[in-house]
């Protein structure tokens, strides 16, 4: 049975504009794609009219918390599949600080198997470096690889010992694996949420300073050079990392990197005070100065993706006060509508290049064959209305999570309909 997606209006690189193109799906696969002036025989076939509306490749986010084993009452696969899904992501990538961490073959089995029964956009799990996320004992990478593990993190928490990164590392490149890097030297940081800066200053708080960061990200380049790893840096948020990555880019190490819509839109100094925990997360929100390096830095390709490290809470923890509440915002149903009127609305980035941050080049990054509107390619589609501009509501996320501080933002780029391998998974 095929699919026509009639009257899309598909973004073409070379011209630097929209284009109306109709696509034909076969088999999940893309089968053809042909202007949008040439009548095309429906005849039989399913048709979704997408009446001019954006049809982009599905989005991908290579860094996103599902909470699932062991923290549903946060999120769990299916709701948080289906979170995804509602922001057009068609791919996402799950961090193991779950509970029990994701360290074992078995888990990784248990999320594999679960995402494929109950998830509507497709799941690929990381598993953890160390044993229980606690930095002391290597996990069996071979059998995680061998269970479905896409990559080795400790997301959550940096890895504080730099041999155990560097046995890390040694491995995963025997295994041909990325090594991916939450970077927090814990010596640096004690008893604070928000970032040393403007914010922490005026409220007489200690605060998480940038090298707390940037530390881990020189030292882990260094361990890079040394292992020939593929070495990913998570959420990277500093100046200081910024120029870290740049120069290892610069002498060929193999260093890739994301950063995620919160550090491109907000610094410390929007934070609104000291009772919303809502703009807890981690890394903390940094200064406006950090804020435009890591601009720069996605826009001269030293960032290499966006993602949106959706990190659900439940209300009752977000509302135990900023110093107890968990650090963490969600992410999926915001993504695209905040970068799409931030950034593409006033005129600073082109769609292309936006749709390129959140496709091509994660798919590129982590050697997945999806990220394309192009012949041959998985149908994995978003449909965005560009043109209506709705006030975020977290009270209708699909998420269980609804800790975010970008509540009430009136925003345009709301995705309306999702399709993974040729099956509309959700719409409006
Ligand atoms: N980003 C966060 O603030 N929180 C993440 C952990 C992480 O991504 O480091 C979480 O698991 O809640
Ligand atoms: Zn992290
Ligand atoms: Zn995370």
């Amino acid at each position: 049975m095929s699919l026509w997606i009639m009257n899309a209006s598909v973004w073409n690189e070379e011209r630097s504009e929209l284009e109306r193109k109709h696509v034909r799906i076969e088999e999940g696969v893309i089968a053809s794609i042909v202007n949008g002036s040439e009548s095309v025989d429906a005849g039989g076939s399913e048709t979704i009219d997408a009446d001019g509306k954006l049809l982009s490749p599905g989005f991908i986010d290579m860094h996103v918390h599902l909470r699932d084993p062991g923290f549903e009452y946060k999120e769990d696969i299916e709701s948080g599949s289906r979170s995804a899904a509602k922001g057009g992501f068609t791919t996402i990538a799950c961090m193991p600080n779950t509970r029990p961490v994701t360290d074992t073959a078995e888990t990784v089995r248990y999320i594999v198997d679960k995402a494929r029964d109950q998830a509507i956009v497709k799941v690929l799990p990381y598993a953890a470096i160390t044993k229980s996320e606690l930095g002391r004992e290597l996990t069996d990478f071979a059998s995680l690889k061998e269970a479905g593990a896409i990559g080795f993190t400790d997301d959550g928490v940096g890895v504080q010992n730099a041999q155990m990164m560097k046995d890390a590392m040694a491995l995963a490149q025997s295994l041909d694996m990325p090594v991916i890097a939450h970077c927090e030297d814990d010596s640096l940081v004690k008893g604070a949420w928000a970032t040393e800066g403007e914010f922490s200053r005026k409220h007489g708080m200690k605060g998480i300073p940038n090298e707390s960061e940037a530390i881990h990200v020189g030292r882990d380049v260094l361990l890079a050079e040394a292992t020939g790893v593929h070495y990913h840096v998570c959420h990277v948020s500093t100046e200081q990392s910024v120029r870290l990555i740049r120069l290892a880019k610069q002498v060929g190490i193999r260093v890739t990197a994301e950063v995620c819509p919160h550090h491109l839109l907000l610094s410390d100094e929007d934070i609104p005070g000291l009772n919303d925990a809502n703009w807890k997360m981690n890394p903390p929100l940094r200064s406006p100065r950090d804020v435009q390096a890591v601009i720069e830095a996605l826009e001269d390709g030293t960032l290499d993706m966006i993602v949106t490290d959706h990190a659900p809470h439940s209300a009752e923890e977000k509302a135990r006060g900023v110093d107890l509440a968990p650090f963490g915002i969600v992410g999926f149903e915001t993504a695209f509508p905040l970068l799409y009127t931030k950034f593409v609305e006033t005129g600073r980035w082109t769609l292309g290049f936006l749709l390129q941050r959140m496709t091509s080049d994660p798919a590129r990054v982590f050697r997945l064959n999806s990220g394309r509107l192009e012949v041959g390619a998985p149908a994995d589609l978003t449909i965005v209305d560009l043109t209506s501009e709705r006030a975020v509501d977290p009270t209708s996320f699909l998420s269980k999570g609804t800790n975010t501080p970008f509540g009430g933002w009136s925003l345009k780029g709301w995705p309306i309909a999702t399709i993974v391998d040729g099956k509309l998974v959700w719409s409006e």
